[in-house]
């Protein structure tokens, strides 16, 4: 029986560090995805081990048994291109990232590992301890003076070497125009981009900052930045409740 479903990781971190209320979207289709997005402050794209469907960036066929995912792409893409219409913030992680990426009219590889001079940004979903899975994996070369260097101001931290974990086979190819690289893994990676021009909040990582950011300051704040675009967004529409009301009166 299919389910539509999301780690309780995302639910912790939306009623934690973001401090809002989680509502799942069901991976139902474009039409849900116009009704839904007048009713978000934020969209939060979440990972998945299914992959974007190639034929939505030109890419060659998944090879045989790589997990796909149509529903959630018929879902994602109309979200992340109606959010950004209406200057929703999003925070786009792992799969969600690839999904902004695709939206906007970038490409992905799909097997990272096998491309020459690339790391293995996997990590096997076989293996027994969490830490091991969700742990540190490698660090990440952060532009110091993008969006990123201005959520983590006040941090300790460094451009040169962003510890992150990393559980991922697929990963940006081409980037997609209105995206600007955000983070580089030492292979060169793209892991993370925010989308330019943007009204709010529009951000995606490769990695998966839900998985530590109790203790992990860095995520932690990329989580409570990504709220408190929420809720200016929400307070705008607010006001514009507002201002609609004592015109009609
Ligand atoms: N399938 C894509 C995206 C990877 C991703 O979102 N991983 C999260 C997996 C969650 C888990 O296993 O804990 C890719 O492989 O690049």
């Amino acid at each position: 029986m299919p389910n539509h479903a999301v780690s309780d990781h995302y639910i912790k971190v939306v009623l934690g560090p973001i401090g809002g209320i989680p509502i799942l979207v069901p991976a139902a289709g474009s039409a849900v995805a116009a009704e839904v997005l007048p009713r978000l402050d934020g969209l939060m794209l979440t990972g998945s081990r299914s992959n974007v469907a190639p034929d939505l960036y030109a890419g060659p066929p998944h090879l045989e048994g790589t997990p796909e995912d149509p529903a959630r792409d018929s879902t994602t893409i109309p979200l992340i291109l109606g959010a950004l219409e209406r200057a929703i913030p999003v925070f786009a992680i792992c799969r969600g990232f690839q999904e902004l990426n695709v939206a906007l009219g970038g490409s992905l590889n799909q097997r990272i590992q096998d491309l020459p001079g690339r790391m293995d940004h996997s990590t096997p979903t076989d293996q027994a301890l969490p830490k091991v899975r969700t742990g540190k994996a490698h660090a990440v070369r952060v532009a110091p003076d993008g969006m990123l260097a201005r959520q983590w101001q006040g941090l300790d931290w460094s451009p040169q070497a962003v510890p992150v974990n990393s559980l991922h086979n697929q990963g940006v190819a081409q980037l997609a125009p209105r995206l600007v690289a955000e983070a580089w893994a030492p292979d060169g990676t793209i892991e993370a981009g925010r989308v330019e021009g943007a009204a709010g909040f529009a951000l995606g990582v490769q990695w998966h900052p839900e998985y530590d950011w109790a203790e992990d300051a860095l995520s932690r704040r990329l989580f409570e930045s990504f709220g408190e675009a929420a809720r200016r967004h929400a307070s705008k529409g607010a006001d514009l409740d507002l201002a609609a009301t004592l015109a009609a009166e």
